[in-house]
């Protein structure tokens, strides 16, 4: 382990003078949960609330943690499950993204383990059960296909925002949705004619990390998931095996 570096120790003066009290109790609470801080190599240096981490002055100093992205496709069709954020969430409210985003926490022995990405396949399957209901055995954590990790910074609003290694994940599976509507305010299945649309339509906004996905890898991989379906003509993630180099961790 690394010592203590002066982004950590700027994050624990900061942390201190940023009151919850005017926003939504679940997701303040939710502020408490630790992430795991990272170096620009994605080597693990110590753990920060959720709230430290996402502080744009913490973040302007440097400070870093570990993420996930989740993008569902449905076997039969090919289509994405995307959900629209809850008004409720601190950052990056009402906005349109992918199946489900969030952190592997430093809470967690096991969702630490870096070994084929374990640590965050098991958060997604966690969190995927509390955004949007999905039952734990329909999200196996052998069933999700590691891409690639994305670098990426991106301001919410003036107080807070985003910087992450964020490891990007299919899942192909047949869910059963049931929103927690703390968490999202509503969920659709796409196809890619129809994501396109909907990033015309001036009434919809979109994350910031979903924009960069789907402009840089997103059209792309789609396609090759379509491309290799099985002789039952449904989808698999795991046919993306060997796609990508996933070593790699690409800075935007
Ligand atoms: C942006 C990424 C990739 C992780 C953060 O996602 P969220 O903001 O949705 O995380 P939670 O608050 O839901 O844990």
């Amino acid at each position: 382990m690394a010592s203590v570096s002066p982004a950590i120790q700027a994050a624990n003066a900061v942390f201190a003078s940023i009151d919850l009290s005017d926003y939504d109790a679940e997701q303040g609470r939710l502020m408490q949960e630790r992430c795991i801080l990272v170096d620009e190599e994605d080597n693990a240096i110590g753990a920060a609330d959720k709230k430290t981490c996402h502080l744009m002055e913490n973040i302007n100093k440097g400070l870093l943690h570990r993420a996930f992205s989740a993008f569902i496709f449905r076997p039969s069709d090919g289509k994405l499950l995307l959900q629209q954020r809850a008004s409720e969430k601190i950052t990056f409210p009402d906005l349109w993204t992918n199946t489900c985003c969030s952190h592997p926490l430093d809470d967690f022995q096991d969702e630490k383990i870096e070994k084929d990405q374990l640590g965050v396949r098991i958060a997604s399957s966690r969190k995927l059960e509390h955004e949007l209901g999905i039952p734990r055995e329909q999200t196996p954590v052998d069933a999700f296909q590691y891409l690639t990790r994305i670098h990426y910074l991106a301001p919410s609003n003036g107080t807070w925002g985003e910087h992450e290694v964020d490891y990007i994940l299919f899942l192909t599976a047949d869910v059963t949705v049931t929103p927690n509507l703390n968490e999202i305010k509503a969920y659709k299945y796409v196809d890619k004619a129809e994501l396109q649309t909907m990033f015309q339509d001036p009434t919809k906004a979109f994350t910031p990390w979903f924009k960069l996905i789907a402009r840089e890898f997103l059209f792309g991989w789609w396609d090759e998931l379509l491309k290799r379906k099985g002789p039952d003509g449904s989808v698999c993630a795991k046919s993306l095996d060997g796609l990508v180099d996933g070593t790699k961790l690409v800075k935007m």
